[in-house]
């Protein structure tokens, strides 16, 4: 297992968002966190990211405990090893896309010619080359979500998270979302994770984790 989650529990005051949760993530494995709203789907993606530490329980990431890393360490381990692809367009409004993709490359000290290079290949991969000197404000929602993904994949990192990655695309925009981060991910062997309550979404994974009040009921 690459990514392990165990007995994962973390409540926000009288609530518990996750109670005891258990998951396990192969390498390169495409996984769905389906579940009624507020089931803690988004919790366990943040947690398993080491965004929120939990309660209690563990999260192992090649099998090395990060839950218990400081802040600073868990900053450095998600810009090494993750990947994030969220709903709304967080691609940083100030740069063009091209930028953005290079950006965690250049965070982790990759000369700026080798940034070029990888970014240019994800932006033609991702149909979006043409546009790579834009803002994502000058491009459609499914445009930038394309550069957000080539951004999330650009250091090739361990695992992607994906939090309801389509969620403010239409459909066809979200297909191309779809197939071009889960094909991508397959290429390349991260893992993903994604969040979703669209059956359509989940169908792009190998399997899907059922969350039901804060715990995994399939
Ligand atoms: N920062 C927070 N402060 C207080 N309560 C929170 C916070 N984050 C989540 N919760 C609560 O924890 C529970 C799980 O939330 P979470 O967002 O993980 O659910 P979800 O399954 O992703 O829901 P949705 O499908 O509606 O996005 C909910 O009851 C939610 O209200």
């Amino acid at each position: 297992m690459i990514l392990q989650g165990s007995n994962l529990t973390i409540r926000f005051g009288q609530t518990i968002a996750l109670n005891g949760a258990d998951v396990a993530i192969s390498p390169g494995e495409i996984v769905a966190i389906m579940g009624p709203s507020g089931s803690g789907k988004s919790t366990l993606l943040h947690v398993l990211a080491g965004i929120l530490r939990p309660e209690h329980g563990e999260v192992r990431l090649n099998d090395e405990r990060i839950d218990n890393l400081s802040d600073s360490r868990r900053s450095r381990l998600r810009l090494r090893s993750f990947g994030f692809v969220l709903q709304f367009g967080d691609l940083v409004p100030e740069l063009s896309l091209r930028e953005n993709v290079e950006l965690p490359l250049r965070l982790l000290a990759v000369p700026k010619a080798k940034a070029r290079v990888r970014g240019s290949e994800l932006l033609r991969h991702l149909e979006v080359d043409e546009l790579a000197d834009r803002r994502p404000g000058q491009v459609s929602g499914g445009q930038a979500q394309r550069a957000a993904v080539a951004r999330a994949l650009a250091h090739r990192p361990t695992v992607i998270f994906a939090d309801e990655p389509t969620g403010a695309l239409d459909s066809a925009a979200g297909e191309v979302v779809l197939d071009t981060l889960t094909g991508l991910a397959r290429k390349e062997g991260s893992a993903v994770v994604m969040v979703t309550h669209e059956a359509r979404v989940a169908s792009y994974a190998d399997r899907t984790i059922l969350l039901r009040d804060g715990r995994v009921a399939a």
